[in-house]
């Protein structure tokens, strides 16, 4: 039996057209649209493309989205000035810093310095904090789509084994609260878990978050289990030679093969978590502008 699978492209068609209409209602009522700032420190060619995806995501659902490039060797103060200035911009709603961010700025520094009511990444401790004492406030794209994800597949949270594979910020730890908020039995497990397979063969829910391609094989999979794969792994199939570049493939941090064989449903790579991270991300831009004239209006 082979598993349903969880089509984020179509879900994130769904969603963006809910935010399309949000959107509108409020660009009527207010007398601007919601605005979206995206910043990219250097040339890297795959986050050059993300970015530029985002901003035109953003533009296509009416939000007026702009993608700033800055060189490479930006230093941080010069981009912490840039983040103070649309800090202080009342038509800016959202601000996201691409990461990874080169190595002269200091990650924490940045992200830390975004206004919490702009930070549409959720990636501020104070966000991250209200997420944690049970009051989300802006929560981190990717555990949104992924809760969305489980949502499509009808899983049922309550009382679940839920085992969440990564403790990053950005998306290992949100997720676990998210699943703990929904009343789930989480487990967090990361690499210096013991007998991670066993761990993974609990789990009802299982979310992969870790960046390695493969990781999770199919026997690790409980049967039945919903299965969501956040990794996004470039594969070389074939080097490059002749002239011909290298025959590459993207692949997630779980076997999809295997595990599709074992899960109820999952998510494929591509086309499962990414493209609900970036719709979530203009759901975020219009919760985020909501809100702010909400504060501002008393
Ligand atoms: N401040 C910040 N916020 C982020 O949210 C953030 C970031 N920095 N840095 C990089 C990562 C990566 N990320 C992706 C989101 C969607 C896809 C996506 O839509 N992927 C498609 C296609 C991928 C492809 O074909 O290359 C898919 O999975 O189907 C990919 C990557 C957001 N990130
Ligand atoms: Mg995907």
């Amino acid at each position: 039996m082979s598993a349903t699978l969880l089509d984020g492209k179509k879900l994130a068609e769904t969603v963006r057209n809910e935010v399309r209409v949000g959107v509108a209602e409020f660009t009527k009522t207010h007398g601007r649209p919601p605005g979206l700032e995206v910043i990219l420190v250097g040339e890297d060619p795959a986050s050059q493309i993300y970015t530029r995806n985002k901003e035109k995501a953003a533009k296509e659902v009416g939000i007026r989205g702009k993608l700033h490039v800055l060189p490479a060797d930006t230093s941080e103060d010069a981009l912490l000035r840039e983040l103070d200035r649309l800090n202080n911009d009342d038509t800016v709603d959202g601000i996201l810093v691409q990461l990874p961010l080169p190595k002269q700025i200091r990650e924490q520094r940045v992200l830390d310095a975004i206004r919490p009511d702009k930070d549409v990444d959720g990636f501020h401790p104070v966000n991250a904090g209200m997420l944690a004492s049970g009051r989300p406030s802006l929560v981190p794209c990717t555990p949104r789509g992924s809760m969305r994800l489980l949502d499509l597949a009808g899983a049922r949270l309550e009382g679940a084994r839920a085992v969440v594979v990564g403790r990053s910020n950005i998306v290992g730890k949100p997720m676990a609260q998210l699943l703990l908020a929904a009343n789930a039995t989480v487990t967090m497990a990361h690499s210096r878990t013991k007998d991670l397979a066993a761990v993974c063969r609990e789990a009802d829910v299982l979310v992969v978050a870790v960046g390695k391609a493969e990781l999770v094989r199919g026997d690790w999979v409980k049967p039945g289990a919903v299965v969501i794969d956040v990794g996004m792994n470039r594969i070389e199939l074939a080097p490059a030679k002749d002239g011909e570049p290298a025959k590459t493939k993207l692949v997630g941090d779980v076997a999809f093969d295997e595990a599709k064989e074992r899960a109820s449903a999952i998510t494929p790579v591509p086309g499962g978590v990414g493209p609900m991270t970036i719709a979530c991300l203009l759901d975020n831009t219009l919760v985020a502008a909501r809100a702010r004239v909400a504060a501002k209006n008393g």
